[in-house]
């Protein structure tokens, strides 16, 4: 017997990808589990079915940095704040933080065929009773619009999302005059894809950081201490954090200020969720 969970959940993460560098990623997570049938007529409670996939995951990838410990110039190694990630391809990227902020995969890239199949092993490793096979699809949500893959980190986040590297592949929606904006919301998504968005109280304004065209950014959270150097051209400062409240708000009056036009932007952070701003000349 065959059960399925379709939408049973979403993992959030950033990937490091050997052709466009640190890009964030939102996947809808569908489950089928195979087993016999036990003497209630189920294989595995549904009420159960979710908590037990979900649970791992939050414990597991989401919202980690997803590291292809086989791809050209990554290097792995221990330190003083926990892992230290190199990068030389596209471009030179150093990550310090805890080690759980980090899922290291020994492949030359991260594809979501591939991540489905890690977890399906990791979940049979201690399987529900009756429960045989596992298998989990990763998908990416149909954006038919403007999308745009950023990475960031909430150091007052009290969760997960506190880690320096972590992302979302997120819708963008713009209005002006009651009317959708596919131009502007194109030109927005183009500017923050594959972006690293930081808020600027978190940039370390070093000499020899700025003479490289490097930006550091570094903080303390709950978790322990993060840091991450890479080109400023990969960067998107803004003046507040980078929740996806203040990125709505951030996005409206940079919109307003480049048009002279009231704007309403509906900002998503992933899959589903999000914020309306508005701003006027
Ligand atoms: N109001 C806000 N809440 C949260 C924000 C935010 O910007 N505004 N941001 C975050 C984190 O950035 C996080 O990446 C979002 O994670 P999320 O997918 O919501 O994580 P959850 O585990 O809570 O949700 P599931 O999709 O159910 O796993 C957090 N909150």
């Amino acid at each position: 017997m065959t059960l399925f969970v379709n939408r049973l959940t979403h993992l959030d993460a950033s990937l490091w990808c050997p052709e466009h560098g640190l890009i964030g990623a939102s996947w809808r997570v569908d489950a089928e589990l195979d087993g016999e049938l036990g003497a209630d007529g189920m294989l595995f409670d549904f009420g159960e079915v979710k908590p037990w996939i979900k649970s791992r995951l939050d414990r597991g990838v989401d919202h980690t940095l997803l590291v292809p410990t086989e791809a050209p110039g990554v290097n792995v190694q221990e330190c003083y704040e926990g892992l230290r990630v190199r990068t030389e391809t596209p471009y030179a990227l150093e990550v310090r933080g805890p080690r759980q902020a980090f899922s290291l995969l020994p492949w030359p890239a991260v594809t979501p065929q591939r991540l489905a199949e890690h977890l399906d092993q990791g979940l049979m490793r201690q399987p529900p009773e009756r429960v045989e096979a596992i298998r989990l699809t990763l998908s990416d949500e149909p954006i038919e619009g403007a999308g745009y893959r950023y990475s960031h980190g909430l150091k007052r986040h009290a969760g997960n999302c506190q880690r320096i590297a972590h992302g979302h592949r997120s819708r963008l929606h713009v209005w002006q005059n009651g009317q959708r904006c596919p131009a502007l919301e194109a030109d927005w998504a183009a500017r923050l894809d594959a972006r690293y968005l930081v808020d600027e109280a978190d940039v370390d304004e070093g000499m020899e950081a700025s003479w490289l065209g490097r930006l550091v950014t570094s903080y303390r959270a709950a978790q322990g201490y993060f840091t991450m150097s890479l080109p400023r051209e990969r960067c998107v400062v803004m003046p507040t954090s980078t929740t996806v409240e203040h990125i709505a708000a951030w996005l409206a009056g940079e919109i307003t200020r480049e048009t002279g036009q009231a704007t309403r932007v509906q900002a998503f952070e992933g899959i589903d969720k999000g914020a309306f701003a508005e701003a006027k000349p």
